[in-house]
């Protein structure tokens, strides 16, 4: 059974649909990842799929007692607000000492737990942010864009990093990523969303596909281009047109 399956989703804030008729799945220990422009919904699927946005059409099924770590965009820390890594890791649930000690060994910053939130690097955060999604020892982990404002070696390392939680716990993982070259080298499936699911399949397979490369263009193989959105068929939001 799929860990989760998208069915026929779509999303509305207020009158505006952001998403329109996506389906998708994710099976158990694949990295998936989507890519897409600005505002294209990206976020509002994976929030979606955590529960936090209703369907307007649709529905998505998950596989019983499926456990879920989110590692969100960007947090903001209030400098004014003191608190701990270790106190913000147990905040959720409760975690245990020992399984939040884990967690930030395997987010590999194991002597951050009495440093303050407020205090971090933008490198040691993201790592946070991973071991308080790896604390529930979820079986799918949601990255939205987790290397924004990294430099290269940093973003580098996350990615390495992950996949290295995924050799070891299996768990699925299901990112957002911008960084088209780290994508195409360490996803198994690549979903291109601009709304609906432009295209999707394996990395080689997506960044042939006429669609990604109206996204993406096709300099140094698609995967460094600018964004550009010069697609031959529209974007209005309806199901059946979004199903073209
Ligand atoms: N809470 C909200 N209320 C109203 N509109 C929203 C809300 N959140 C997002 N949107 C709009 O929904 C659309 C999709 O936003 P979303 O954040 O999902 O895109 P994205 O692909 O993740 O973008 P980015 O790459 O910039 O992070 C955008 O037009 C955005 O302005």
């Amino acid at each position: 059974m799929s860990l989760v399956d998208v069915k026929h989703l779509s999303v509305r804030y207020g009158a505006t649909e952001v998403l329109s008729d996506v389906s998708m799945t994710i099976e158990p220990g694949e990295i998936v990842t989507i890519v897409g422009p600005n505002g294209s919904g990206k976020t509002t699927l994976l929030r979606a799929i955590v529960g936090a946005i209703p369907a307007a059409t649709g529905r998505i099924v998950s596989s019983p007692g499926l456990v879920i770590g989110y590692v969100p965009q960007r947090l903001h820390v209030d400098p004014t607000l003191p608190i701990t890594v270790g106190r913000f890791l147990r905040l959720p649930g409760g975690a245990a000492q020992a399984d939040m000690a884990a967690a930030l060994e395997r987010a590999g910053v194991p002597d951050l737990a009495n440093r303050q939130m407020s205090q971090l690097s933008g490198g040691q955060l993201q790592r946070v942010l991973l071991a308080r999604a790896l604390v529930v020892k979820p079986a799918l982990l949601l990255l939205d864009e987790p290397t924004a404002g990294l430099d290269q070696p940093g973003s580098a390392a996350f990615y390495a990093l992950t996949e290295e939680i995924r050799r070891e716990t299996g768990c699925a993982i299901l990112m957002i990523s911008h960084e088209l070259h780290v994508v195409m080298a360490t996803s198994d499936r690549v979903i291109c969303l601009n709304r609906h699911v432009c295209c999707h399949g394996t990395p080689e397979h997506v960044s042939s596909a006429p669609e990604y490369r109206a996204l993406f263009g096709t300099g140094t193989g698609g995967a460094l281009a600018l964004y550009r959105h010069e697609h031959d068929h529209s974007h209005n939001t309806t199901a059946s047109e979004a199903a073209e």
